[in-house]
């Protein structure tokens, strides 16, 4: 494990009134930018077991005050990774997933605010998930242990501790980045200062958990799923097609039903006759997707990350979701897309309802659905610079 950039050195763990300063990061890697994280020891998890050997992949924008007051974690959802901002190249096949927001000038400032952004455990962007090797030098595969939500913030929590940052000026996320962004709120109230979560749930919801299984049955029906030991297979011989259907079942929820009539009706694939053997264009719509992510993302972590979602629940432990949401006593706001299928406006309701110092619902609107809270940088921007002082709308 350990990765190209060298761990900063491990720092004594949270605690009331625990002096830290914010330690510059260490060099990142030249192809990619990432830095690497290595947890100091093997990590608990809720589930039980541990984790050893883990690591986070993160990248950085802006520089730490002393003191890591400017400093701003932002939290992705399933398939995104540490690339918030900039064009795809090496290291990241995707642009990053909130460009439009972040950078010097943009409304999260970089000039201004430290902005952290770390991939999730469990991943496959640099993180230890189900195709990293484990401490065996094996690649974990079906070996790697159930995760949830608070073991992943858990591994933030160590990361936040070694960069020397005490206390988060935002928490930012959307989707599964916002059930990361409420654990952090929910069981650390004093390390966020402001938090910002977009079209997401206390609690994942009996059709959320309906919709993954479905995904998670197509995947492990895949003869290359192998009981999710194919890591060692040559490429192509794992459960890309598996994969592959899942995100085409996921994409479906991912837009709205308006804008699928809308943008494809019931045209054919150009050049192709669906009543012969080719496509409607929204089949192909769905193909491409389903290809461009099989081609970089591994099936195992797609589980791992899957079954973390379907565990979310905030209240679990805590007495019920209303008696968590009032330990996350920080200014905050909860933003919903109004479009939204798959996180529908009302799980957002309950948020802005339940959080002790939450303003009103904030509702964007969209055509898009639940992508709406990564293409509605518009509408976004303004809720940045509500809990930003000085940030740009
Ligand atoms: C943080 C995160 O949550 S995710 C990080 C980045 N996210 C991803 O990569 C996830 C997958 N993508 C998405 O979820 C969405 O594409 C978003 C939200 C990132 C972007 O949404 P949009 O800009 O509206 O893209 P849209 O869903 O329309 O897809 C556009 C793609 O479909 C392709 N496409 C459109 N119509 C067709 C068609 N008929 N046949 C085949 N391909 C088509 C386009 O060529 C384009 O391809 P490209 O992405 O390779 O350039
Ligand atoms: N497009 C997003 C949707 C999930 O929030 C993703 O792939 O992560």
């Amino acid at each position: 494990m350990g990765g190209p950039g060298a761990a900063p050195a491990p720092r004594p763990a949270a605690g009331a009134g625990a002096a830290r300063r914010a330690a510059p990061p260490p060099p990142p890697d030249p192809v990619g930018g990432r830095r690497w994280f290595a947890l100091p020891g093997p990590l608990a998890l809720e589930a039980g077991g541990t984790l050893p050997g883990a690591r986070l992949a993160y990248q950085t924008w802006g520089s730490p005050r002393p003191d890591g007051s400017n400093a701003v974690l932002v939290l992705h959802a399933l398939t995104g990774d540490s690339h918030l901002t900039g064009p795809a190249g090496p290291g990241h096949p995707t642009a990053g997933w909130w460009t439009e927001l972040v950078g010097p000038g943009r409304p999260l400032d970089t000039e201004r605010w430290f902005v952290v952004a770390p991939n999730v455990l469990g991943g496959c962007q640099g993180s230890t998930g189900p195709s990293s090797a484990a401490p065996d030098g094996r690649p974990w595969g079906s070996r790697f242990p159930f995760l949830t939500q608070r073991d992943q913030v858990a591994a933030e929590v160590l990361l936040a501790d070694a960069l020397g940052i005490d206390r988060w000026a935002l928490v930012v996320g959307g989707s599964m980045g916002g059930m990361r962004a409420l654990e952090w709120a929910v069981a650390h109230p004093r390390r966020v200062g402001a938090l910002l979560v977009l079209a997401t749930a206390a609690a994942a919801s009996a059709e959320q958990i309906a919709h993954a299984s479905a995904q998670l049955h197509a995947i492990r029906a895949d003869r290359g799923w192998h009981g999710g030991d194919y890591h060692h297979l040559p490429p192509g011989r794992g459960p890309h097609r598996g994969l592959g259907l899942a995100r085409r079942l996921a994409q479906i929820t991912y837009r709205s039903e308006p804008e699928l009539a809308a943008r494809f009706g019931r045209a054919p694939q150009h050049g192709e006759h669906p009543w012969r053997g080719g496509r409607f264009a929204v089949e192909s719509y769905l193909d491409h997707h389903a290809a461009k992510l099989a081609h970089r993302f591994d099936a195992g972590s797609y589980v791992v990350l899957n079954e973390a979602m379907n565990a979310h629940d905030l209240g679990r432990g805590r007495g019920g979701t209303a008696a968590a949401l009032r330990r996350a006593a920080v200014p905050a706001l909860v933003a919903a897309v109004d479009s939204d299928r798959l996180y529908p406006p009302r799980q957002q309701a309950e948020l802005a309802a339940l959080l002790p110092d939450a303003d009103a619902l904030r509702v964007l609107s969209s055509p898009y659905g639940h992508d709406g809270f990564l293409l509605e940088s518009a509408q976004v921007a303004p809720l940045l610079a509500e809990l930003l002082p000085g940030a740009r709308r």
